[in-house]
């Protein structure tokens, strides 16, 4: 039953316009991806995603990305090329999510605002945010062959 209302409303979800969210995907030069845990209070609680956020008004989706690394984690994005454009429409928002891969950037990833970070690659990290799924996925057969 709750699967059904959650349902519904993602269908609901869908037919309102989607939010911009530029994602990152910094990698390392052994193919490994950083992940970070969702904070407490936020919708999925305890996922993990490719870090990155909303893009405010007026502002492109690389500078939301690079603002997102900063403020997260004290990363400064210097480059990334866009890999893939993903629509997802959860119970609690229709996202557009703008994944970009980052094999150039600089400092190390500190927990600014208390998530957890982890290298994927060596570790496996579940629950994954449904909309990432196929993504590392597409990346593991990109990286891995
Ligand atoms: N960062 C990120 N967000 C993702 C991924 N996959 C995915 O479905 N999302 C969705 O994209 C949206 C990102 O919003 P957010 O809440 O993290 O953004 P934010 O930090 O700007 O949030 P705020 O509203 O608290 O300021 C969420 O609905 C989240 O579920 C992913 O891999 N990374």
């Amino acid at each position: 039953m709750a699967d059904e209302v959650a349902n519904t409303m993602a269908n609901e979800m869908a037919n309102t316009a989607p939010i911009d969210v530029a994602v990152g995907i910094l990698m390392q030069a052994n193919g490994d991806v950083l992940l970070g845990q969702r904070p407490a209070g936020k919708p999925y609680a305890g996922y993990w995603e490719f870090p990155g956020g909303k893009v405010e008004a007026g502002e492109s989706i690389f500078a939301a990305l690079q603002r997102e690394f900063v403020e997260e984690l004290g990363i400064e994005v210097r480059s990334a090329e866009p890999w893939c454009c993903v629509d997802y429409a959860y119970p609690h928002a229709h996202v557009r999510l703008h994944f970009y891969i980052s094999h150039d950037w600089r400092g190390e990833p500190q927990s600014l605002e208390g998530q957890a970070f982890a290298w994927q690659g060596s570790v496996e990290c579940t629950p994954l945010l449904p909309a990432t799924i196929p993504l590392i996925a597409w990346l593991d057969r990109m990286r891995f062959g």
